[in-house]
């Protein structure tokens, strides 16, 4: 199957610090693929140059075979337009750790926002829209709250849906449980799995939660200094203790032996 994202040889830096070199990486459709790993390895940035937040010095990245920071075909690429990137940006969607709903709109306009304006979608089918979203979230009757008056875990509800309403090919999530407390953590790991079981979205998501990790995911990738060290099916990913990197890994990241985890 083609793959519906794909990084080849990318190098992304920041002043002189090189956070990914020569990074190849794929998704294929409707894949959940996790990535975990340290603390400053760069797996946001994997996120943000998908969300077109952050730019790439080499390499191209495709998503759908068409070059996201790029225009043309073939060894004929040159630097993409902000046209072009706002017409990429449309295929993916983010659910950011803080949630970054805009705190002036109502849950409502935070979700039809973007539909109207970038989609050109009416006023009613956008809010026919956010209407079918607040249901799967569970967050119907707060669809004229504001977001300071929720709590974490149904401010990233509702940041979910707002990703959702634009229909996005792709979407990524960039630990979207650790800004939470512990008890509304579940809540919204159980939005996402749904999601996930109903919908044939591709999703890239970046957490610590191991748990949910093996769930959700197709495909867990341990990601290192901007490489991936080791990926597989969560089932072998997770319970394999013979294997040395795997341990190694999970004590680093995680601060914990495989076995206590999985027992
Ligand atoms: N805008 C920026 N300017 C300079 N350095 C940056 C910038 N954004 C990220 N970095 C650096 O790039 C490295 C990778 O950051 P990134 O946020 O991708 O890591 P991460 O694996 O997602 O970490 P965490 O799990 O802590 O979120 C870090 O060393 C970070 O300090």
């Amino acid at each position: 199957m083609k793959p519906i994202v794909r990084f080849d040889k990318v190098t992304k830096s920041f002043g002189d610090t090189v956070i990914l070199r020569d990074f190849d990486f794929e998704l294929t459709p409707g894949e959940r693929v996790v990535l975990m790993g340290p603390s400053g390895s760069g797996k946001s940035t994997v996120l943000r140059i998908l969300m077109t937040l952050e730019d790439i010095q080499d390499g191209v990245v495709y998503i759908d075979d068409e070059p996201l920071w790029h225009e043309g075909v073939g060894n004929n690429l040159k630097p993409a337009s902000d046209k072009h990137l706002r017409k990429m940006r449309g295929n993916v969607g983010m659910v950011f750790q803080h949630f970054n709903l805009f705190p002036n709109m109502t849950v409502l306009r935070n979700i039809i926002e973007a539909p109207m304006k970038v989609l050109k979608l009416s006023r009613k089918e956008a809010e026919a829209r956010a209407d079918e979203l607040l249901a799967r979230v569970g967050m119907s009757d707060k669809r004229e709250a504001y977001p300071n008056s929720l709590s974490g875990g149904q401010k990233q509800r509702v940041a979910i849906a707002r990703a959702m309403a634009m229909r996005p090919k792709l979407l990524l999530f960039d630990e979207p449980t650790s800004a939470l407390d512990p008890e509304m953590v579940g809540d919204v790991l159980q939005v996402i799995k749904d999601l996930a079981a109903e919908h044939d979205l591709t999703m890239l998501i970046v957490t610590h939660e191991m748990g949910f990790a093996r769930d959700v995911a197709d495909r867990v990738c341990f990601f290192c200094d901007g490489q991936i060290l080791e990926q597989g099916a969560p089932s072998k990913i997770f319970t394999d203790p013979a294997e040395d990197r795997t341990r190694q890994f999970l004590r680093m990241v995680l601060h914990e032996e495989p076995a206590s985890e999985a027992s």
